[in-house]
């Protein structure tokens, strides 16, 4: 599991090396971390000696990070220019920058312009405005630098610690933010690098090792992200003995005379999960489709029986469906079943949820949610809300339903009532198309049906994971919005990179269960 924390998080953990002298040999393994880091992305694309490389140096500790690894790289040969934001920089890396034979030239209130179009003609720049310590986003001549350059479109853009402008804890983004291609973070992932609107910034993000590594396994991560080894512990693996029943009965309440299509992806997407069997409940315009295309599905037209989980709401509108949805929901509570509460049934949910009821909103739907809760206060928020700060409300939404809530995106958030969140982004932009949403629910529904007895046992894979029982669920949930999203990239793949439905989403998860349960199998001790 990726953990990630909070630039406050992250200070703390360095504090006790700075008391004791150390923080210029952390520097130094930051900056050396960086220039590799440099180096490796400039020769993918040219011979080293005599690129260009101009580092972006802040008047903190970022900025010293960024002019010490300038200087490693003027030792290997690349031509090297400092443009200093401020008018007194970290002094040392300075002079070490000097000594190396760097180029310094000062940004002021005139330069900006110019600066960015020498900029944008250079192999590579380094972003070391800001780091941890930035409080809000660029400012005044920095601010401007930044907008022009961006605009012109830099080559290749290596952040030194966090894209400046990002908030390091919560991943808000103050805009002008130089959007990169790598960032090189020190020490611990920083939270910001892994939800949005930050990791949209971010580039693909490297971690280097400076020596606080042990004094952050005692905070509590600010995020948490599965990895595909820890996908490989969690996903069902069938034993021989095993038979429909025991394998798991999913419910599934989706779909309507109007929007049948929902009910055929959700249905289909959890019986490609691999549940034991899946029941579902709708009107038989749209029960007739779902055979057709599942005829392992079983239509029920009375009281279903026993299951071991529900999904309710995928593509459910009008008075009949809601009905169901309501019966089941109730049932649901008085027997202490898992559910996954999607679009159309969010309208009707209890006053309060359990942890094993888990919400799937997106951020349009997220924002109505919180809309319609007493909680919630005066101030409406809106979709756009959601987008700036979808950390902040995602926990909210938790906090404040009691349900574990799975705010779809780019990068998925999960939060559990308890705070703990979990942070997925392995997919592809081609899976914002209709009935991607349909298919997760499915996927969920189908992993929350085979993983009961998985998540009750204080020995098994979810407990391993260091989780109380309550905030497991957003395992299973972080789990699944992985799988989804691992089955949209590979899908895409199939064709090149090119455009997907959610069909192909769906018919990818066969395949993608199979490849991290081998794959785990294969390394296991
Ligand atoms: N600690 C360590 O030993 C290690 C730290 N490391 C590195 O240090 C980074 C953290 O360094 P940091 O704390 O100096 O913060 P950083 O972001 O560089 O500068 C903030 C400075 O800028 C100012 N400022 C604030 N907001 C601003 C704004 N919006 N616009 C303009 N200015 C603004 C603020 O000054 P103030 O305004 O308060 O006078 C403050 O002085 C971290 O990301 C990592 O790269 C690594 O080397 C490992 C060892
Ligand atoms: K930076």
């Amino acid at each position: 599991m990726i953990s990630a924390f909070t630039g406050q998080q992250i200070r703390d953990a360095e504090q006790p090396l700075l008391d004791a002298g150390e923080g210029a040999v952390l520097m130094q393994r930051a900056a050396y971390g960086l220039a590799q880091a440099v180096i490796r992305e400039v020769k993918k694309r040219r011979r080293l000696a005599g690129a260009s490389v101009t580092v972006l140096a802040g008047k903190g500790n970022n900025g010293g990070d960024g002019l010490y690894a300038a200087a490693h790289l003027a030792r290997r040969g690349m031509r090297t220019t400092a443009v200093l934001a401020a008018d007194a920089v970290h002094a040392e890396a300075l002079a070490g920058f000097k000594a190396a034979g760097g180029q310094v030239l000062q940004l002021g209130p005139s330069n900006a312009e110019e600066l960015a179009v020498l900029c944008a003609g250079e192999d590579v720049i380094i972003d070391a405005l800001l780091g941890t310590g930035a409080r809000g986003g660029l400012r005044e001549a920095s601010a401007e630098l930044v907008a022009a350059l961006q605009e012109l479109g830099p080559r290749l853009v290596v952040a030194c610690d966090v894209p400046s402008g990002l908030d390091a804890g919560t991943g808000e983004v103050h805009w002008p933010v130089l959007e990169v291609d790598v960032t090189v973070t020190f020490g611990g992932f920083k939270a910001g690098l892994l939800t949005d609107p930050g990791e949209g910034c971010a580039g693909r993000v490297e971690l280097v090792q400076i020596g606080i590594e042990s004094a952050l396994h005692h905070q509590a991560p600010e995020l948490r992200r599965l990895s595909a080894r820890d996908l490989g512990a969690l996903l069902p693996h069938p034993v021989r003995r095993a038979h429909k029943y025991s394998r798991g009965v999913l419910g599934i309440v989706a779909g309507s005379s109007r929007f049948a299509g929902a009910a055929v992806l959700s249905v289909h997407a959890a019986a490609l999960t691999g549940v034991g069997m899946v029941r579902y409940l709708g009107p038989e315009s749209a029960a007739r489709m779902v055979l057709t295309r599942t005829p392992e599905a079983l239509w029920e037209t009375q009281d279903p029986g026993r299951v071991q989980a529900w999904v309710m709401g995928p593509g459910v509108d009008g008075e009949e469906q809601l009905h169901r949805a309501g019966a089941a929901s109730d049932g649901a509570l008085r027997d202490g079943l898992p559910v996954v509460v999607d679009a159309g049934a969010l309208s009707i949910l209890p006053d309060r949820c359990p942890p094993h009821w888990i919400l799937t909103p997106h951020a349009g739907e997220l924002a109505a949610l919180l809309d319609s809760l007493p909680s919630t206060g005066e101030v409406a928020v809106t979709r756009a809300d959601v987008e700036s700060r979808p950390l902040h409300f995602v926990r909210q939404a938790a906090q404040q339903t009691g349900a574990t809530v799975l705010l779809k995106g780019a990068t998925t958030l999960v939060a559990s009532p308890s705070g703990i969140v979990f942070s997925q982004s392995e997919g592809t932009p081609w899976m914002a198309t209709a009935g991607s949403g349909d298919v997760l629910a499915g996927v969920l529904g189908a992993l929350l049906a085979q993983a009961a007895e998985e998540i009750a046992d204080d020995d098994g894979a979810y407990a391993a994971l260091g989780l109380d029982p309550e905030d497991r669920w957003a395992a299973v949930a972080a789990a699944a919005a992985s799988v989804h999203a691992r089955a949209g990239a590979l899908a895409s793949m199939d064709f090149d990179g090119g455009p997907i439905t959610a069909s192909a989403i769906a018919e990818a998860v066969p395949r993608v269960i199979g490849s991290l349960s081998a794959e785990y199998d294969r390394t296991r001790p």
